[in-house]
């Protein structure tokens, strides 16, 4: 499912029970400095995000001060984020105009609040410039984070150089059937750089069967509820996109690769230190 760009008032744009993708949650808030937004998602843990700007973050009782550190756009620095548990509440005061993500996933226990800092970032990078797969993924709650959090994924995706695809050799997560395959409910919202550049979104839910493809623009969301989903942008502009992942069962990862295209994967380099950072 695709949701165009819009203005969302900061209200979810994928609320809890969504339909498609119960498993996941996601908003997007823009304050300017001063201003505050408080919320409390019940059955959700979450992680806030800036895209831009910086604020600080109080939950259960903690006070997180000054995270993030970007300017104009999400290509400059790393991440940082704030986990906060299910059913607490959380208050994001703005110290500049910002643009703040909350990302969320269904879970039913009530942990402990951490920031992840930009230095604990999780970085992997991988592919090649020659098979039009070069990305690099910021994790911000990766598999270093398993013992902390429930359910929840949140990671930062870049193509790396112009042109370019992501999510290749396609794979799926949309059952459980382990050890094959988990089920996790995937959520994106892309950015392009230059912001007028665009891409595509394929999502391919039965295999040798036609599926899907949607005009991804700056700011676009995309629901991936069940299927193969890679997404490439045009020549000469860079791709972002911000990704939620939130597991049925567990938190750990296992995509199940299309077999018409997994005997690629050999031709990507590093390509499984990225599988494994989702494990
Ligand atoms: O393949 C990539 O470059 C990233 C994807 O794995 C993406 O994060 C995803 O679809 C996870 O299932």
């Amino acid at each position: 499912m695709h949701i165009p760009p819009h203005d969302n008032a900061n209200q979810p744009i994928v609320d809890i029970d969504h339909p498609l993708v119960p498993y996941v949650y996601f908003n997007i808030i823009r304050l300017t400095a001063g201003q505050h937004f408080d919320y409390r998602v019940a059955g959700y843990e979450t992680c806030i995000v800036p895209a831009t700007g910086t604020v600080t973050v109080e939950t259960a009782g903690e006070t997180f001060a000054d995270i993030g550190h970007r300017g104009a756009d999400v290509w400059d620095g790393d991440p940082e984020g704030v986990y906060i548990p299910t059913d607490a509440a959380a208050r994001i005061t703005a110290l500049t105009d910002c643009e703040v993500f909350i990302a969320g996933a269904q879970y039913g226990e009530t942990l402990t609040p951490f920031a992840v800092r930009a230095a604990e970032i999780d970085l992997v990078q991988y592919g090649s410039d020659d098979t039009k797969t070069h990305r690099k993924i910021k994790h911000i709650l990766g598999a270093a984070h398993h013992d902390r959090v429930g359910r929840l994924l949140v990671s930062e995706l870049y193509t790396v150089g112009a042109g370019g695809w992501s999510g290749f050799p396609s794979h799926k997560h949309d059952t459980d059937r382990l050890p094959d395959e988990t089920r996790h409910d995937e959520c994106y919202n892309f950015r392009f750089k230059p912001d007028y550049g665009s891409g595509l979104q394929m999502l391919q839910r039965l295999d040798n069967e036609p599926g899907d493809a949607y005009h991804i623009m700056n700011r676009s969301t995309v629901l991936i509820d069940k299927g193969y989903h890679p997404c490439c942008v045009l020549p000469g502009y860079e791709m972002y996109y911000f990704t939620i992942l939130g597991g049925q069962s567990q938190r750990s990862l296992k995509q199940y690769f299309q077999p018409t295209h997994a005997a690629q994967l050999h031709t990507i380099p590093g390509i499984m230190d990225m599988v494994a950072k989702f494990k």
